[in-house]
């Protein structure tokens, strides 16, 4: 542990974070990344007497005369504690219970982020065993289903399978089983793209604890031959008749061989698991391995051994890590979410091999399939094509959270451990997708193209702190290529106080002294001469104002992208921007609200038009219904108003009906309709009893407001009266790409905006 640096990150070649960047956000706002939220209104009394006493004792009641009601009347359902004692902290060793706190947090933050399951966190201070599963095991009432998190070995396998005997709700050791059934799915897929034989696989295991453990028994029960399976750990080659460091699990694995040390068992060998340390693995002992060697370096945060160093020994090798910032992420979070998904819908009472089978053929046979186009704009990834780069899905695949908890729950109902029946698969693999924002993932996927065409991001207002800490974590997080417009000394001595440094790849443009400057006055008094402006004019405003002169840099194709808007006002930047950059249509503000409970809406316009009229809200609809479904949503465009199909009556503005009109008229190829309340547009259920005649077929997820009063109290107030996340206004309608955040916007908020002008950049 002793190479751990003091920030917490020990690959800064490969992390597009720093370990700074990890602690402030761990602590901005309310520390910590969990809350609970209320499902219930408990705003007055009545509400009170219902969710409590007395009205609470109505479902006590019927609970206890029959336990199953449970999971109707309570959040026993849905619900799942991650118990830790931090003795096994990723590969960073025994920690502690309280320091294993961020990654059990994190564990929970996945449970909601990929499967729409609500968890906790318990830490618990305790190494022994009997106190362990004590702690645990009077805890079942309260939960779904019990995740085991970074317990040693060999502790955590008695510690599992007292826990299993003992309660009636799944326990599953998310370390041992959620990574053995990853692996196993990239496994079968590398063994299918070097054609391999399961059954004749060399398999050599670095690491004896928990997961490796789990490994070796999945593949085993899976065609394996236990010949062929050699563990290792920090003694070298576990084999039979050894006894320094063995413990039952450990001779379970035990083989007769000569072999006794890593490189020796590594000699000839199809594959290689890494479930150990940092750095365990070698260039030479990989150049000893059979022809197209399959390489899973799975230890975290850093593995085995680094693709790059890999795939220089071994070009033919097939590489996975259990890291998201390289190809081929074979890492548990791809499975505890989906399996905990499936096993709850069906209320199993436990989780056994066949749902553990089940989930490892699910996700190979996912990432065999072709990818669908929405996918690979929704998917993040590299190369969405089966091959050695992409064996397994992607975590962001929308797809996963349809798929995979249906063959989980399918398993537990064929092999007898379901409480509850699938009536109808269909319809449960439609609510599962229905409970994954797929803009939200978009997003993610937005990211990743950037970083895959890093672009030229002109950052005008480059002496503020806040624009240079954005244009640092831009560059650091590989989304291009920042240029700071400022003077050289002030930045520097601003980077200097932060007590950082500029990363290569950053660079500063001083608008007065720039030898462009001519070039770009001359470019101005051109376009500007008969609007007024006199050359001397052109020059003062590409020497003093920097949103003109980084408007400039775009316009002439110095830059790629533009991103501004944290020191001025929105008017008056816009009014910068607008001397140089020409429109395309109607240029309008288009904000995304990523809502927890309803998925993400698009909010249009948001920035500029005071009252659009007919023909503005119709190209707004239009081109934000393209927007929507780029982000992978089928788009459902309400035209919002004070009044609902004429109700109640009053100076309805006559621009919407006729935008409708005119939509009708063109014949668009999405839903659409209008003038309505908000409470109509999100309330499909509200609309399907009062307004039967409405074109939308499911709550509306383009709004297009009557005016921008509306629009700016609707995107400001929401984020401070919900959960709800919101981006933009994103600037559509400029020919060139260029962003404007609020004034005194966040470092984050920045960096976001930064991106999303780099990818329009990209799509342009
Ligand atoms: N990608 C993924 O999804 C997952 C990755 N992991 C990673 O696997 C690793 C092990 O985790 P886990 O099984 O929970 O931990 P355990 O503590 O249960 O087991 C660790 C094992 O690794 C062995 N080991 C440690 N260092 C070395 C070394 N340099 N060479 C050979 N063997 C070594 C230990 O040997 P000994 O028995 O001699 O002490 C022990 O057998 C961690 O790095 C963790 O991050 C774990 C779960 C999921
Ligand atoms: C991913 C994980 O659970 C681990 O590394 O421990
Ligand atoms: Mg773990």
């Amino acid at each position: 542990m002793d190479d751990v640096r003091k920030d917490g990150l020990t690959d800064t070649r490969t992390a597009r974070i720093t370990g700074e960047e990890a602690l402030a956000m761990h602590a901005e706002g309310r520390p910590g990344k969990l809350e609970i939220r209320l499902t219930k209104p408990l705003v007055t009394a009545r509400d009170l007497s219902l969710a409590y006493s007395p009205g609470v004792a109505e479902p006590c009641l019927h609970i206890h005369r029959n336990p199953a009601l449970a999971y109707d009347y309570t959040s026993k359902g849905n619900f799942v504690a991650v118990v830790s004692n931090g003795t096994a902290v990723l590969g960073l060793g025994n920690l502690g219970a309280l320091a294993s706190k961020p990654v059990m947090e994190g564990k929970v933050a996945l449970f909601k982020r990929f499967a729409d399951v609500d968890g906790i966190d318990l830490c618990l201070d305790t190494e022994d065993v009997d106190a362990f599963v004590n702690s645990v095991r009077y805890l079942g009432p309260s939960f779904g289903g019990i995740n085991l998190e970074d317990i040693k070995a060999p502790e955590c396998f008695i510690i599992e399978s007292r826990l299993r005997e003992l309660m009636d709700i799944p326990v599953f050791h998310d370390d041992q089983h959620g990574t053995a059934i990853v692996a196993a799915a990239g496994l079968i897929n590398a063994a299918h793209l070097t054609g391999r034989d399961l059954k004749t696989t060399k398999l050599v295991i670095n690491g004896a604890g928990a997961a490796a453990i789990a490994c070796a028994e999945l593949l085993k029960a899976m065609g394996m031959t236990p010949q062929n399976v050699i563990l290792c750990d920090t003694k070298g080659v576990v084999y039979r008749g050894r006894t320094e460091g063995m413990n039952q699990w450990k001779s379970a694995h035990a083989i007769d061989t000569d072999r006794r040390t890593l490189s020796q068992a590594l000699e000839g060998a199809d594959c290689f698991f890494g479930l150990s340390a940092k750095g365990a693995l070698t260039a030479e002992m990989i150049r000893a391995m059979a022809p197209a060697p399959i390489i899973f370096a799975m230890a975290n945060p850093d593995p085995e051994i680094t693709p790059d160093e890999a795939r220089a020994a071994r070009p033919d090798c097939i590489i996975a890590t259990g890291r998201s910032d390289y190809p081929n992420q074979v890492n548990n979070v791809l499975g505890f979410p989906f399996i905990f998904r499936g096993a709850l819908d069906v209320r199993a009472s436990t989780i056994n091999d066949a749902m553990k089978i089940a989930a490892a053929q699910s996700l190979a046979e996912l990432a065999r399939e072709a990818v669908p186009e929405e996918v690979a704009r929704s998917g993040a990834g590299k190369q969405l094509v089966f091959g050695p780069e992409y064996i397994i899905p992607n975590a962001f695949d929308p797809r996963l959270i349809s798929r995979v908890p249906v063959a989980v729950a399918e398993a537990a109902v064929r092999s007898g451990v379901a409480r509850k029946p699938i009536i109808d698969t269909q319809r449960y693999s439609r609510e599962l997708a229905s409970r994954l924002d797929v803009a939200a993932n978009a997003l993610e996927a937005i990211h990743e193209r950037v970083r895959e065409n890093p672009k030229r991001v002109v950052f005008a207002e480059g002496e503020d702190e806040t624009v240079i800490r954005a244009a640092i974590n831009f560059r650091n997080a590989g989304y291009g290529y920042p240029v700071l417009v400022g003077r050289e000394e002030r930045i520097n001595a601003t980077v200097a106080a932060l007590g950082v440094r500029l990363p290569d790849g950053i660079e500063i443009h001083n608008a007065r002294l720039s030898s462009q400057n001519r070039r770009y006055a001359e470019w101005l008094y051109a376009r500007k001469q008969r609007d007024g402006f006199l050359f001397r004019d052109c020059q003062r405003l590409v020497n003093q104002d920097r949103n003109v002169f980084a408007a400039c840099m775009l316009a002439m194709g110095d830059a790629d992208a533009l991103i501004t808007g944290e020191t001025r006002s929105y008017s008056a930047t816009l009014e910068g921007l607008n001397m140089a950059l020409d429109h395309e249509g109607v240029l309008f503000g288009l904000s995304m609200m990523i809502a927890r409970r309803s998925g993400t809406v698009l909010v249009a316009d948001t920035a500029i038009h005071e009252r659009p009229d007919a023909a503005t809200l119709a190209e707004i609809a239009t081109r934000s219904a393209a927007t929507a479904r780029r982000l992978g949503l089928t788009p459902r465009v309400a035209f919002l108003s004070f009044s609902t199909f004429g109700d109640p009556k009053g100076s309805i503005p006559g621009s919407i009906r006729e935008a409708v009109k005119l939509l009708d008229g063109a014949g668009v190829d999405f839903e659409y309709d209008g003038e309505m309340g908000a409470d109509v547009a999100l309330d499909a259920h509200l609309r399907a009893s009062l307004y039967p005649f409405c074109r939308l077929t499911g709550p509306a997820n383009v709004l297009v407001m009557p005016g921008l009063h509306a629009a700016h109290i609707l995107t400001k107030a929401v984020p401070h009266l919900t959960s709800a996340t919101t981006i933009g206004p994103i600037l559509m309608g400029l020919r060139k790409s260029a962003q404007i955040v609020p004034t005194g916007a966040g470092v984050n908020q920045l960096l976001d905006m930064a991106a999303l002008a780099a990818y329009q950049a990209i799509e342009k």
